[in-house]
């Protein structure tokens, strides 16, 4: 069957219907890692935009464990090719029937990279996917507009709190939409990791007595999350340790009165080269956001600056003055990609420990 991508300045690819046959409306984001799209297919931070794949050959390994979270969340999926023979010996499907079982629509045969040129030079941009042969572009146009991601991490966050046991260090992550690895990366260095729901009041965290706090990557405008930017603002006034990925990252900043912005086009993949100021040194890093901190906005007696994006200068990571706070906008729990950062859970151990 025939599927449309519609884009919000009119522009219209062809291609063949994968998943689901309805419509969808969302916003259109690329990312250029070249595997790991399952792993991108279930990170909670896609939810509210469709993802283009830019490398031209998706699925052919199949449906394997690689989940980062329950279930698959874009909206929609749009690649070049899709594999029609997935072979693997851990695959267990194709992503044509996780689509159609998930209830993602998704279009392939669309030239990403010519998709993704224009979303470069325009910007991020809105678009539908459907399966209808007689759209109408001035009735589609204004409702592309009109839409907007709103609040997702309620839709993401676990329903209630878990633990995961470890004999290590309590650390308490507050779950915006946090990928699995972020948990098993602590776990894995024995610490036990209680998972809270984003709705979890500060006072909940810090009576529980942790020995450190992980706020974890989440979808959406971080603006948007005005109630769990005033619950961090209290963890923030502890003396407790924290470490922050991403939407983390975003909201500790807001926190403490920086501001962010919409990135062009954002960041998203598995090769975005980020500087540590402290050694120099550049560690390539997975990522995958759409806005960023204006490290300008925050004065250096809150935070300095620790970590910048070598491509386009954006601010990747800060460091909280006299406090035993680090953020970054980047992934160092990977999945997909590289795991150069992950020496970053091995400094927040440090801190715990320090701290006891
Ligand atoms: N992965 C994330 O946590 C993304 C954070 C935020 N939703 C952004 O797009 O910038």
């Amino acid at each position: 069957m025939k599927a449309f991508l519609i884009l919000e300045d009119g522009t219209v690819f062809t291609g063949i219907s994968i998943g689901s046959t309805r419509d969808m409306i969302s916003e259109i984001v690329f990312n250029t890692s070249m595997t790991g799209y399952l792993e991108v297919l279930t990170d909670p931070s896609y939810a509210g935009q469709a993802v283009v794949m830019t490398y031209p050959l998706i699925g052919n390994y199949g449906i394997t464990p690689d989940m980062e979270s329950k279930k698959a969340w874009p909206d929609g999926y749009i690649v070049r090719e899709l594999s029609r023979m997935p072979s693997n010996f851990r695959c267990e499907g194709s992503i044509q029937e996780f689509l159609e079982s998930q209830d993602i629509p998704g279009i392939a045969g669309v030239d990403t990279r010519a998709l993704t040129k224009i979303l470069r030079e325009k910007g991020t941009m809105n678009g539908m996917i459907t399966t209808n042969e007689n759209f109408d572009l001035d009735e589609i146009i204004p409702k592309l507009k009109a839409y907007s991601i709103g609040d997702v991490v309620s839709k993401v966050t676990c329903g209630e709190a878990y633990i995961l046991e470890g004999s290590g260090p309590k650390v308490a992550l507050m779950d915006f939409g946090a990928k699995h690895n972020i948990a098993r990366s602590l776990n894995r260095r024995g610490c036990e990791v209680t998972v809270y729901p984003a709705d979890t009041p500060a006072e909940t965290v810090i009576h529980s007595n942790p020995d450190g706090i992980m706020l974890s990557n989440g979808p959406g405008d971080p603006e948007t999350c005005v109630s769990a930017i005033e619950e961090i603002k209290k963890l923030y006034n502890t003396n407790i340790p924290i470490f922050a990925i991403c939407l983390g990252h975003q909201l500790m900043a807001l926190a403490n009165g920086g501001k962010t912005y919409k990135l062009k086009y954002g960041h998203r993949g598995g090769n975005h080269p980020v500087k540590d100021l402290s050694s120099n040194r550049v560690y390539i890093s997975s990522q995958n956001h759409g806005y960023a901190v204006d490290a300008k906005s925050l004065d250096s007696s809150v935070a300095t600056e620790a970590f910048i994006n070598v491509n386009d200068g954006t601010n990747e990571g800060l460091a909280y003055t006299g406090k035993n706070i680090f953020t970054v906008q980047f992934h160092p729990e990977a999945c997909p990609g590289p795991q150069d950062s992950g020496y970053l859970f091995d400094r927040f151990m440090d801190m715990m420990k320090g701290a006891e």
